[in-house]
């Protein structure tokens, strides 16, 4: 398995790129991109005039602009890099200026909400290919984004029914050469299995950390001196973007909330057994848990270094 991106490409896989959102996964996609010269012309989309400021300053990008009707004019790829809140009005903002032919992709937490949000806008001609890569870090903004980030990680495609298979099989191929593996799911399954494995651990990580800092017989200062391995890998999940988050949950309600039953009926059972000193029940459990830590570190998607390590591997 090769440690790095490979070298960059002779042609472009894509003529004009245009990138809307140049925040933490934005600008690693920017980084990647002009290392291994994906794009004939990068362009960079951010209705935040400090953001487009930094992202001229950094050169992570050939143009770069707040205005998102002029910037995605003549794209052969646009990728929404917003908040999954916010992918319905860049839509509708960019929708007319799209040419035909054009492939619209995101790169959402959420796959159902903003294949709703964006579609109704897109003019006939304009495929879309929703994707989702699994990498991340609890940082945000144009300064914390890395070219690596999606290197040996996981992209999830959405395609809706009837996509043209051309442009999914190129947004395959270009996530493929940003380092990652590529699974093809639909977005109710994406939505269900994302709220188990990424949207409730945030959560949970959200309320355990506001309930220490709630707690009026333990001080702030104990939790900080005192916070064992458990709880400091939470305090790094709970750092993360509100924004991001609080429109993670209200576009995944139904799954998040199909989820929290499930765990809810579950802590009570942990509950019990404590109560009632059925250490074995909680013996069997921590084995199986176990068993499946070990089968995430064995399959390679987990280094013993957690995903912020990975920023040392280089820009
Ligand atoms: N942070 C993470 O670890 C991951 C995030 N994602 C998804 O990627 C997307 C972006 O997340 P991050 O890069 O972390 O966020 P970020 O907060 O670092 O960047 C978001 C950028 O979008 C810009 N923006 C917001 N609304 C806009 C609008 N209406 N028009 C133009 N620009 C707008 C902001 O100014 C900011 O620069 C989200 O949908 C998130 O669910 C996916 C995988 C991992
Ligand atoms: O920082 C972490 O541990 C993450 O979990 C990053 C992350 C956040 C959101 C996603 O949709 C995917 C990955």
């Amino acid at each position: 398995m090769p440690e790095r991106l490979g070298p960059p490409r002779d042609t472009p896989l894509f003529g004009r790129v245009a990138l809307v959102g140049l925040g933490l996964i934005g600008s690693s996609i920017a980084r990647a991109t002009q290392r291994l010269k994906l794009a004939g012309t990068l362009v960079a989309i951010d209705n935040s005039e400090a953001v487009v400021a930094r992202v001229r300053d950094l050169g992570i990008a050939d143009e770069a602009t707040t205005d998102v009707a002029a910037g995605v004019k003549d794209a052969d790829l646009v990728i929404l890099c917003v908040p999954v809140g916010a992918c319905g009005a860049v839509a509708e903002a960019m929708g007319p200026s799209l040419k035909p032919g054009c492939i619209v992709s995101d790169v959402g937490s959420v796959k159902t909400s903003v294949i709703n949000q964006v579609q109704p806008h897109l003019p006939a001609g304009v495929h879309l290919v929703p994707a989702h890569p699994v990498a991340g870090t609890e940082h945000s903004g144009p300064d914390a984004g890395f070219a690596t980030l999606f290197f040996n990680r996981w992209c999830i495609l959405t395609p809706p029914e009837g996509a043209d298979e051309a442009a999914v099989a190129r947004v395959n191929a270009f996530w493929q050469t940003l380092g990652s593996k590529v699974e093809v799911m639909t977005a109710q399954h994406h939505d269900l299995v994302l709220a188990i494995t990424s949207h409730v651990p945030h959560l949970i990580a959200y309320n355990i950390v506001g309930t220490a800092a709630d707690l009026e017989t333990v001080t702030q200062g104990e939790v900080i001196k005192f916070s064992a391995g458990g709880f400091r890998d939470f305090t790094r999940i709970a750092a993360s973007d509100p924004t991001m988050w609080r429109d993670i949950f209200l576009h995944n309600k139904e799954a998040v909330l199909e989820m929290l039953g499930r765990l809810n009926e579950d802590i009570a059972l942990l509950a019990r057994a404590i109560r009632w000193g059925e250490g074995d029940k909680l013996f069997d459990l921590f084995t199986r848990t176990r068993a499946i830590r070990r089968g995430i570190i064995s399959e390679g998607q987990e280094t013993a270094e957690p995903d912020f390590g990975r920023r040392r591997e280089g820009q």
